[in-house]
């Protein structure tokens, strides 16, 4: 990901004409695949500088995808008139400096935590009637295959990106299986009632977060697993944070 910064100073009394403009411009940005989300901030102290930021999937993604994609055209008709009021208009990328919160992988207990959870769970998927047939010839190692998996998007170590292939193997692995929403539903249900059962934490900001990228990630498994599918393989890991609650530490 990188962040692209816009900061602009817009003359006295175009400021409310400046914020239309960028509504109907975020529709252009909004149906961009490359750009992954965007806002608009308004400086409290000088109400006529402004900043957008954009953050594209990345730099290429950006500058070729976007600038010489479909999208491009009708967002600049939109924003073109307050081009001469941009200050700057650069790309930043990331420093880590650490962080104050911990990693969803940190806080549900690391590696050792996830490979619970997932070896409980795959030992009880032949016992299950719907999903039995779709891993009749799993791996012996599965278990710890989607632990790395759902630990590295968590924000744990980059083992499945590095080692087993990344997202390109992941959707390889679902390809042709043509899963059904009751199979969906009950794979996610067994993985829930396994985690309260090995205890992975019940907080709620934890399982809110956790429960979402689930419910996200079953519905791609299905749509990857369609007959005739052809998803885009080249995507990058995902990564999934706490999202719009903090983990709450007393
Ligand atoms: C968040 C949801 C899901 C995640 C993170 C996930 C993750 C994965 C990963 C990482 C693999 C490949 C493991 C390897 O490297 O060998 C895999 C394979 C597979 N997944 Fe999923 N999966 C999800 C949902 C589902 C659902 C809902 C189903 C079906 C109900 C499903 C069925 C399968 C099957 C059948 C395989 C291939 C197993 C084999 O024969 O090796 N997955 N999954």
């Amino acid at each position: 990901m990188l962040t692209e910064y816009i900061r602009y100073r817009i003359p006295a009394g175009q400021g409310a004409e400046f914020e239309d403009a960028y509504r109907r411009a975020s529709a252009h940005l909004a149906a961009a695949p490359e750009c992954h989300d965007f806002e608009m901030t308004r400086c409290v102290d000088e109400p006529q500088c402004y900043v957008v930021r954009l953050t594209w999937t990345s730099a290429d993604a950006h500058l070729t995808g976007f600038r010489k994609g479909p999208h491009f055209p009708p967002f600049f008709a939109e924003v073109r008139g307050f081009v001469d009021a941009i200050e700057e208009m650069r790309h930043y990328e990331p420093v880590d400096i650490g962080s104050p919160l911990p990693s969803l992988y940190e806080w549900a207990g690391g590696a050792e935590a996830f490979e619970k959870l997932f070896t409980a769970f795959y030992r009880k998927v032949p016992a299950e009637d719907l999903l039995a047939p779709l891993f009749a010839g799993m791996d012996a190692e599965h278990a710890q295959h989607v632990a790395q998996w759902v630990g590295e998007v968590f924000g744990g170590p980059k083992d499945y990106s590095t080692r087993r292939g990344g997202h390109r193997h992941m959707v390889s692995k679902h390809l042709g299986k043509a899963i059904t929403e009751q199979q969906r539903r009950r794979w996610i249900g067994l993985l829930l009632e396994t985690a309260d059962e090995v205890g992975l934490p019940s907080d709620p900001e934890f399982r809110s977060a956790f429960v979402a990228y689930l419910e996200w990630g079953t519905r791609l498994a299905v749509f990857f697993s369609r007959p005739g599918a052809r998803p885009a393989v080249d995507e990058p890991m995902p990564v999934w944070g706490w999202g719009s609650v903090r983990p709450w530490q007393g």
